[in-house]
């Protein structure tokens, strides 16, 4: 059964998969301090979070037992991303699902900070008919200029264009192309400011990001400006912010985050009357809170599962045309990995995984993982497709990659040689059409095995009636064999017999194999 801990108030709705999963118990505690964290976090597998719990270090080295932190919404800021990866703690997000409820945040955040509509509130309800301090501005025939322009920026940019506004947009990922095409002109930061009478942030926090807009951003813009941030707190310098309106540059800015949240009682944003703010309110709309909890539940089922999933943050995205060619492959590669790994003694210092036919022209780096991972989990505990490369690494194992054109008998062949100090083994699989995983190679023989179950690999001497030896020492033993495969060099020369047996031989069935005079070796691969 699977303990999953829910923190930081997760729609209960959304969860609601994870609730009928019958083999998923869900616990919600809200505003833990880290210490309570760490005092319980060992008992679950998947913890899931929104932007107020950090999910640190120190409580990563506490979850012997996590196997994945879900942030119900974008951005990863909270999480340790580093320590979950070297630990195989897979991070995965909700990037879709609070969009639309963000940008219609900042879209009301610019109309209230054109309109001053929450001074305008307070005054009124506080008993004042006060209709000459708030004249605004209209948006149309203003500039907008957007840094970051992904999935919010660019909804922004489409609902700016509906009202009329020039906008410009900043992010080094838009292309001339799709900036044509969605009307947004390209532009620097620091043209940004000089010409933009809004300007809205929506770039992740990162050391690129960090005080974009600062004093030298401030001293170029048109006085009047108007800026909006509800993306992260300290993409914009707050003070040089408070600067700029003490200056008289901007005339207004409305604030939905802060660089320490939540601010300070003294913060100056706080009694400011030109700076609006709210409590980090982007994502929170009923559909968003939906959204996000499902799509980060069925994400968290599939790791939990052990299924192949895709909005991981600590791993590199995978494009859905690529997930669906690679995916009948996974099981495979782990398998073969799994495989080798058995095969060989002492430390592995090269994995060389060679492609050939159909997945020639694929990215098959997602693959590599599960293939090392197998290899790996022969050696390693807490191996996963997230920390497989890593600990590869920093374990001085080269992985090598190779692709061919020519593969003379498979539309699609994965080998995977291994090498220790003393040896070299291969093994080599296909997916055939209509019969799934084979191995069809191991080491220079031709083989034909579906990889599943309690595999037995011999090393012998070809030589009459050693198939009939190993076969009753097995059957006086109890061991059923379900298949087998001999393969050899040529006649009379060593060979190999593969057999799939029904039960795990037993250790000294498999001393007694070794003792017979043409067994060189009997080895159990588990697979
Ligand atoms: N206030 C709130 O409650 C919410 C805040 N957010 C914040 O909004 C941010 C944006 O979210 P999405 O649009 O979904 O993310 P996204 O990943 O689709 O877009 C971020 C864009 O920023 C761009 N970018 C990265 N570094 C940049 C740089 N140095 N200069 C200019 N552009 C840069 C990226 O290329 C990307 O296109 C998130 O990172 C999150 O921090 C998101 C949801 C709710
Ligand atoms: O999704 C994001 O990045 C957000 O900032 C939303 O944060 P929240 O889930 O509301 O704590």
């Amino acid at each position: 059964m699977y303990k999953v801990l829910v923190m930081d108030g997760i729609s209960d709705l959304g969860i609601q998969l994870l609730n009928d999963a019958a083999d998923v118990t869900v616990e919600k505690k809200i505003g833990l301090s880290e210490d309570e964290l760490i005092a319980i976090i060992a008992d679950y597998d998947a913890l899931l979070v929104r932007s107020q719990t950090k999910v640190t270090e120190k409580i990563m080295t506490a979850a012997s037992k996590l196997k994945v932190v879900g942030r119900a919404g974008v951005g990863v800021d909270n999480i340790d991303l580093e320590a979950a990866t070297k630990r195989g703690i897979v991070v995965i997000n909700a990037p879709d699902g609070n969009t639309i409820a963000t940008c219609e945040l900042t879209f009301a955040m610019m109309m209230s900070v054109a309109r001053s509509i929450p001074q305008a509130y307070k005054k009124t309800v506080g008993g004042e008919w006060d209709r000459k301090t708030f004249v605004g501005v209209e948006l149309r025939n203003k500039t907008l200029g957007i840094l970051g322009m992904g999935r919010i920026g660019s909804e922004v940019a489409k609902r700016a264009k509906v009202f009329g506004m020039n906008v410009i947009g900043y992010d080094p990922f838009l292309t001339e192309d799709r900036a044509e095409k969605i009307g947004v002109k390209l532009g620097t930061v620091n043209e940004i400011a000089a010409q933009a009478d809004f300007i809205t942030v929506h770039t992740p926090l990162t050391n690129e990001t960090r005080h974009i807009i600062a004093r030298p951003q401030f001293e170029l813009m048109k006085k009047g400006v108007r800026i909006i941030n509800c993306a992260r707190g300290g993409i914009i310098d707050e003070m040089a912010l408070v600067e700029a309106i003490e200056s008289g540059i901007v005339a207004g800015a409305a604030f939905d985050v802060f660089e320490e949240e939540p601010p300070r009682a003294e913060h100056p944003f706080l009694n400011n009357p030109k700076i609006i703010v709210t409590p980090h309110l982007g994502a929170s709309t009923v559909e968003a809170q939906e959204n996000v909890a499902i799509d980060v539940s069925e994400e968290v089922l599939h790791i939990l599962r052990d299924e192949p999933f895709k909005n991981a943050v600590n791993m590199p995205p995978v494009p859905a045309v690529v997930m669906n060619k690679l995916q009948p492959y996974f099981n495979l590669g782990e398998k073969l990995g799994q495989f080798i790994g058995q095969t060989t003694e002492g430390a592995v210092q090269e994995i060389i995984i060679s492609y050939s036919g159909d997945l020639v022209d694929v990215d098959v780096n997602p693959l590599n993982r599960y293939i090392v991972k197998g290899v790996l989990a022969n050696q390693l505990e807490g191996v996963n497709i997230v920390n497989a490369m890593h600990l590869a690494k920093t374990r001085d194992v080269n992985v090598v990659i190779q692709k061919s054109t020519t593969s003379k008998t498979f539309t699609n062949l994965v080998s995977v040689t291994l090498k220790t100090k003393n040896e070299e083994r291969l093994v080599a699989g296909t997916l055939l059409a209509g019969y799934g995983e084979r191995i069809v190679q191991i080491d220079q023989y031709p083989v034909d095995i579906a990889p599943h179950g309690n595999l037995l690999l011999i090393s012998h001497n070809d030589k009459p009636g050693i198939i009939g030896k190993v076969g009753t020492l097995l059957g006086s033993n109890d061991v059923n064999i379900a298949t087998m495969q001999v393969g050899r060099k040529g006649v009379g020369g060593s060979a190999i017999m593969v057999l799939t047996t029904d039960k795990s031989t037993p250790k000294e069935v498999l001393q007694q194999l070794v003792e017979l005079p043409e067994l060189i070796n009997a080895k159990e691969l588990s697979i």
